[in-house]
């Protein structure tokens, strides 16, 4: 019901309700009864029968303990039995799809006033609507299966692949010929990384890291093998069920024995005696969207080395749950694979140089984790200001004290320059062959993924500090920033552990240094 139409009472009737059988209080100029819900109050009924709450502006007692979505609960939003006569409410929860006007809780090229060489019409409208269908539709999903922790609802996946979502999520190229991306926001032949980075920051902002990675996560790194090395009969078979979200796919390389380092796999594929099939024996873990997956694309040590496979579920293949620090929504597996016969038309690319499948694919999961990244370190910041303004310690906002904006200080630092160096590289890939990105920006890359994801643990220990015990407290005020804790660290494994990806970022430079540099 809109505040409106409510009664209205002045603040000297409110003040009369002032005892446990008649408690009524003002938050934000609406007048809520609370005497029955006091037994119920999580907080204990002590807190609101203080002299400063009952019959009283409690506004900025509450806001100091609780996140304004407690109010918008339908339970909570019965209790209130009118409004402060002329007056308004003042503190409004953003509208789907709308712009925070918080500072620095925006990328920079989306703040009134400020420009951006790379951002043109076309991702400002697919800002848009990314946006206002995150808050929508993927933002309640995520909420409720990063607690229940099942897989992302159906509904969600199949939404996403009448916009054509999975499809753009792979970024530019001919697999987006002829289809309408989001209603045609965007022509397949304008697509470029940009859109791709708008689409990955927004759906971000859920803020529930194991939902992120369950919402088609293995799809982004799966299929782009099927779709550069699959045969087209292969890929005619699988790539359109899979972009129409009826299918899944995981991308299995790392194992119980190796990560990292895929010339250590154990997982082997040798060919049957009439050559028809490959049989593939052994484990994979840490698999993303691998317990609900109908496809794997499995690195396997072959005769020649290493090979890439797509193997389809199947008689052989096994799947378990693993627990992580995120909840089940991801779908992380522990697959083995048991004498699974495959047929050799499921080799993507060729046999022995599995290697450069795997390669040509890391550049983009990688870049897509930066993407990811940059935009969770600002939510985070988002939050930081948000609390540190609203909260007083000492009778002042926590804002007011020294080391609390030095901290700040170094969060927003850290992610404007994730971002800036961020749409640098963006900018170069826009400009670059699939080949020679991967030649020339590589390094780059590693270096800028390492470089965010150290940010990005350094801004979570911080943001705990901040908030300090609600930031290890599962509900509540530091929610978000204790499942940002406790999951940062994901971001810094996938596609490669920071110290690796530094050595190759290191390599790759020093074999492209001129044989004639001297000090
Ligand atoms: C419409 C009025 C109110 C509702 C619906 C409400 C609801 C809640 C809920 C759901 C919680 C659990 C924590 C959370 O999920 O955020 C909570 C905690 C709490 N509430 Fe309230 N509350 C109300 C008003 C107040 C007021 C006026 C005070 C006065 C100081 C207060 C003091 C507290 C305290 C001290 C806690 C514990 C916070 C913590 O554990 O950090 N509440 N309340």
């Amino acid at each position: 019901m809109a505040s409106t139409e409510h009664k209205t009472f002045t603040r000297e009737e409110v003040e009369k309700h002032n005892t446990p059988d008649d408690l009524w209080v003002i938050i934000d100029s609406k007048v809520y009864n609370l005497s029955r819900f006091k037994d119920l109050h999580p907080g204990g009924s002590s807190a609101l029968l203080d002299e400063d709450i009952a019959g009283q502006d409690a506004t900025e007692a509450f806001f100091g303990l609780h996140r304004h979505e407690v109010l918008l609960r339908p339970q909570y939003k019965r209790l209130q039995i009118g409004v402060v006569e002329g007056e308004e409410e003042q503190i409004k929860p953003l509208a789907y799809g709308e712009i925070s006007k918080v500072p620095y809780s925006e990328p920079t090229w989306l703040n009134e006033g400020f420009h951006s060489p790379y951002f043109k019409e076309s991702h400002r409208k697919l800002q848009k609507a990314m946006r206002t269908l995150v808050d929508e539709t993927f933002y309640p999903d995520a909420q409720a299966r990063e607690a229940d922790g099942k897989r992302p609802s159906q509904s969600v996946v199949e939404k996403m692949a009448e916009l054509e979502l999975h499809a753009m999520r792979l970024g530019p190229g001919k697999h987006l010929k002829g289809r309408k991306l989001f209603n045609g926001i965007v022509t397949p032949e304008e697509f470029d990384y940009f859109h791709e980075l708008i689409i990955t920051q927004e759906v971000v902002r859920v803020g529930q890291r194991g939902y992120g990675d369950g919402l088609m996560g293995g799809q982004v790194i799966g299929l782009p093998p099927v779709l550069n090395f699959g045969s087209p009969e292969l890929k005619a078979k699988v790539v359109p069920d899979v972009l129409a979200g009826k299918k899944f796919i995981c991308l299995a390389i790392s194992e119980a024995q190796a990560g990292s380092d895929v010339f250590g796999l154990h997982t082997t594929a040798t060919k049957s005696e009439d050559g028809k099939f490959w049989i593939v024996n052994g484990n994979k873990k840490w698999i993303t969207n691998g317990t609900f997956a109908d496809y794997f694309t499995t690195g396997c040590k072959t005769e020649d080395g290493f090979t890439v496979l797509l193997i389809e579920r199947g008689e052989g293949v096994e799947t378990k749950p693993i627990k992580t620090s995120y909840s089940s929504t991801a779908g992380t597996a522990y697959i083995t694979f048991d004498n699974v016969k495959v047929p050799v038309e499921n080799t993507l690319g060729e046999e022995g140089a599995g290697i450069y499948v795997m390669l040509s694919n890391f550049n983009h999961e990688r870049w897509v984790l930066c993407c990811s990244s940059a935009r969770s370190q600002r939510m985070i910041v988002e939050e930081c200001m948000k609390w540190t303004t609203q909260r007083k310690v000492f009778g002042k906002p926590l804002i007011n004290q020294p080391v609390i904006r030095s901290k700040i200080a170094g969060m927003i630092s850290r992610t404007e320059s994730v971002q800036a160096w961020l749409e640098t590289v963006t900018y170069q890939m826009c400009n670059m062959a699939y080949k020679e990105q991967a030649q020339k920006l590589a390094g780059q890359i590693a270096f800028l993924k390492m470089y965010a994801t150290r940010c990005a643990q350094q801004t979570a220990q911080d943001a705990v500090q901040v908030f300090g015990g609600r930031g290890i407290t599962q509900t509540g005020m530091g929610r978000f920033i204790e499942h940002y804790h406790h999951t940062v660290t994901f971001d810094s494994l996938l596609g490669g552990a920071e110290d690796v990806l530094g050595d190759l970022g290191v390599r790759q430079a020093v074999r492209s240094m001129p044989k004639d540099a001297r000090l």
